[in-house]
């Protein structure tokens, strides 16, 4: 075994009680939620994602928190005595020095801290150490899900909504509301973009059953697509017919102003060209077929039911019916992009929705997809705009009183076959 070099002196080093066994292919599961360095990638705190393969590297391994703040994304640092992925055999991690019980900057002690890594190192290691996990949920833990939140709500809704950025009190629309935080439900991932609330809401929309994603998930945190979407087969295991994707956009029409309104009519899922598909992998036939169409994806009588609710409110000319592109993200669109984005054909561009809305169509739901334009993408090298996630929420903000009219128009008009001329 090769000597044990001193850890980077930007890891906090935190005990472990005892050291954790884990098996290899587990810590090829944690790279989806942490980030694993070998000694020659560390290059500090600046560093989030270091894509070091604990199964190949031959020096020791450290592992941090993704998503955690910077000051704290100093876990465990780790000795890993078997790297040999062909072995199969397992990988010890230890602690390299001891605890102090200096106080972090907003006041949390450095065990505090410590708890709270080893809490969430555990919870990692135990959800890698699934064998459903192997790149994707069972068909058994979408039941699980759906049965636990059968048992814990009596409403049985019809209709989901997935809030966009900015639009989660949408939620606060409904009645006799039954409320469950995504880290309590088995199963569900957790939300870490500002905006996106993390619960899911049931209750009841101008008496619709619904139920409500108050915050979604993005492959750009991290999620690869099979998790993004685990919520919609979950929804239509709870019996949801329809689907409702809200999003935060920004307008490629040079039509469109911010705070308009746009129907999806389709899409341009840019990551499944490069074959970012949620539905790659074995095909669970228990949820629809190997090759499902989209050339029906957004529901025609659904479109047509959104654009006469904006008809009867009285702002038919502030919406529009369009193509949303679907990016990775986190960064914006440059300018470039943006114009070979609009020459394209799409009228709008986001970070989000297009995996959702391709699970809910292979699981046979209906699907409506509302953007706002919560932005104008930037088209024009004269143009001293820069697009920011702020903007976008504090635009969902201001729109959101004319979002809640449509939805609320709309919602008793769904009906489970809408046949709409
Ligand atoms: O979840 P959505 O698509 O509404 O959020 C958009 C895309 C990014 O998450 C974020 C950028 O501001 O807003
Ligand atoms: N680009 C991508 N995603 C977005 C935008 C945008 O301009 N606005 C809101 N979400």
């Amino acid at each position: 075994m090769p000597p044990r070099p001193s850890p980077p002196a930007q890891l906090f080093p935190h005990r472990l009680p005892r050291p954790l066994l884990l098996p290899v292919t587990a810590l090829k599961h944690l790279r989806e939620q942490v980030f694993l360095a070998g000694d020659e990638g560390w290059t500090g705190e600046e560093r989030t994602d270091i894509g070091g393969d604990a199964s190949v590297s031959p020096t020791p391994t450290y592992i941090g928190c993704r998503g955690w703040p910077r000051h704290r994304v100093r876990c465990i640092a780790g000795d890993a005595d078997t790297t040999d992925p062909s072995s199969g055999t397992s990988t010890s991690l230890r602690d390299w020095s001891s605890p102090s019980s200096e106080n972090t900057s907003d006041g949390e002690t450095e065990a505090d801290v410590e708890t709270r890594g080893l809490a969430f190192f555990a919870e990692m290691a135990t959800q890698a150490a699934s064998p459903s996990k192997e790149g994707r949920y069972s068909y058994e833990e979408y039941k699980e899900t759906a049965d636990w939140l059968l048992a814990n709500t009596e409403h049985r809704p019809m209709v989901a909504i997935v809030c966009g950025s900015g639009l989660g009190n949408l939620a606060d629309l409904l009645k006799e509301q039954v409320a469950f935080k995504y880290e309590d439900i088995p199963n569900f991932p957790k939300s870490t973009v500002p905006g996106h609330a993390g619960r899911l809401v049931f209750g009841n929309l101008n008496g619709k059953p619904c139920v409500c994603m108050q915050g979604r998930f993005h492959m750009y945190e991290g999620y690869p697509l099979w998790k993004v979407t685990f919520p919609i087969r979950v929804f239509h295991l709870i019996g949801v017919q329809t689907v409702i994707v809200t999003n935060a956009a920004g307008g490629l029409n040079e039509d469109y102003r911010v705070g308009h309104i746009m129907v999806i009519k389709d899409h341009i899922n840019f990551p499944g060209f490069a074959g970012q598909n949620p539905l790659m992998g074995p095909n669970e036939d228990r949820f629809g077929p190997r090759f499902p169409p989209m050339s029906d994806a957004y529901d025609r009588d659904l479109r047509k039911l959104a654009l006469s609710a904006s008809r009867d409110l009285g702002f038919a000319a502030e919406l529009h019916e369009g193509v949303y592109c679907g990016l990775g993200g986190p960064s914006f669109e440059t300018i470039a992009e943006c114009r070979f984005l609009n020459r394209l054909g799409a009228d709008a561009v986001g970070m989000s929705t297009v995996h959702e809305v391709v699970v809910a169509r292979h699981c046979g739901l209906r699907v409506l997809g509302i953007s706002l334009i919560t932005n104008q993408a930037v088209m024009d090298y004269n143009s001293e705009a820069r697009a920011n996630h702020e903007e976008v929420l504090k635009a969902g903000r201001e729109s959101e009183k004319m979002m809640e009219k449509l939805l609320t128009t709309l919602l008793p008009r769904i009906e489970t076959n809408n046949n709409v001329n």
